[in-house]
């Protein structure tokens, strides 16, 4: 079934329904507006039938993702400045998990989601206040000596964020008549929660930094309040020896010298962000954002049912 057919079926879900272990409570959202790549077209109204009850090999597929959310998103999207409907939703998980491949799917099927890459070419390639022919490599140089270059990194990164979560929405999805959504890769949130905080607890960051760090951030996200807030949080999972595959695989060359333990290290971070909240958030609507949890490990690139299927849940989730 195509993502078009189903998501137009999404619109008649009004009670709770069950889909890959992902729970949806009563809700009545206008339907997301979707597009086949290559063609757009508007949605209209009819029945549905949930992906659950759908025999043969998508239920199969289905079995292959372990999908769970710990609350679904409020209707509710910023009102106050002047993204009114547009619903904020960050794309979380380790290195190389698959965030940009699953932005990239997300954005070819939705036409009313603006994805926001992640600024890594801007880290790779800083201007040199004097002269535009001389830049330098950041991410490079933070790899490379991490306890010289953690906090520079860190200060450039989260105000690379920051500039990208201000953003406003473009005039397409603050006229669509569907729920438009901006999907960032990452946040200033895990900037902080996940990133920084690891170089702190390996000792890149040393305490005087990372005091600092905390000061201005807090500083930052509650001078800029609503407009840097989020309405939910997906969050690719994989194993890190999955991620540590890819990443060799994508041979990106600052990431050279990346070791697995680093991987596992980030991937607790995020499970306890993420999952078993135990890491100590300072923003009370952080505490209570929406996340969704999806399995990244099924090789989704070249399979248009498993890709179907996760767009149907995050559409699912979004429309909450
Ligand atoms: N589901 C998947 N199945 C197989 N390969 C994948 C999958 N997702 C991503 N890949 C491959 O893994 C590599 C890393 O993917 P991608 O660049 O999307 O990761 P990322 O999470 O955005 O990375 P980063 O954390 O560096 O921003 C790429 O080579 C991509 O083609
Ligand atoms: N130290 C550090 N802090 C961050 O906030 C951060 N965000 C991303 N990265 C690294 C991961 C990938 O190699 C590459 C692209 O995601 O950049 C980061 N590294």
């Amino acid at each position: 079934m195509s993502a078009l057919y189903r998501c137009v079926l999404l619109n008649r879900v009004s009670t709770c329904k069950k889909l890959s272990g992902l729970t949806f409570r009563n809700y009545k959202a206008a339907p997301p507006q979707w597009r086949t790549p290559g063609s757009y077209s508007r949605a209209g109204s009819t029945a549905i039938t949930p992906t659950t009850t759908q025999p043969g090999a998508m239920a199969n597929k289905a079995d292959k993702m372990s999908v769970s959310c710990s609350r679904c998103l409020s209707s509710q999207a910023s009102t106050q400045d002047g993204k009114a409907g547009v619903k904020r939703v960050s794309i979380e998980g380790n290195i190389a998990v698959g965030k940009s491949t699953f932005a990239r799917i997300l954005q070819s099927a939705c036409s009313d989601w603006e994805v926001m890459a992640e600024p890594v070419s801007k880290w790779q390639n800083i201007e040199s206040g004097t002269s535009k022919v001389c830049t330098f490599n950041l991410l490079q140089m933070m790899y490379q000596d991490p306890q010289r270059w953690s906090y520079t990194f860190q200060t450039y990164s989260c105000m690379s964020r920051l500039r990208t979560q201000l953003q406003p929405p473009p005039p397409c999805l603050l006229s669509s008549e569907g729920t438009p959504v901006q999907v960032y890769e990452r946040s200033v949130y895990s900037d902080r929660y996940i990133f920084a905080l690891n170089m702190f607890e390996l000792g890149c960051i040393n305490p005087t930094e990372w005091a600092v760090y905390q000061d201005w951030h807090s500083l930052l996200v509650e001078q800029f309040g609503h407009q840097v807030e989020l309405e939910g949080i997906i969050y690719l999972t994989a194993p890190p020896e999955k991620c540590m595959e890819r990443l060799e695989r994508r041979g990106r060359p600052e990431e050279k010298g990346v070791k697995l333990d680093y991987l596992n290290k980030l991937h607790v971070q995020h499970e306890r962000w993420l999952v078993e909240k135990s890491t100590e958030i300072h923003f009370e609507k952080l505490k209570q954002i929406p996340v969704l949890q999806l399995d990244a490990s099924v090789e989704f690139q070249s399979d248009p049912e498993v890709q179907d299927q996760f767009i149907t849940t995050v559409c699912l989730f979004i429309a909450l």
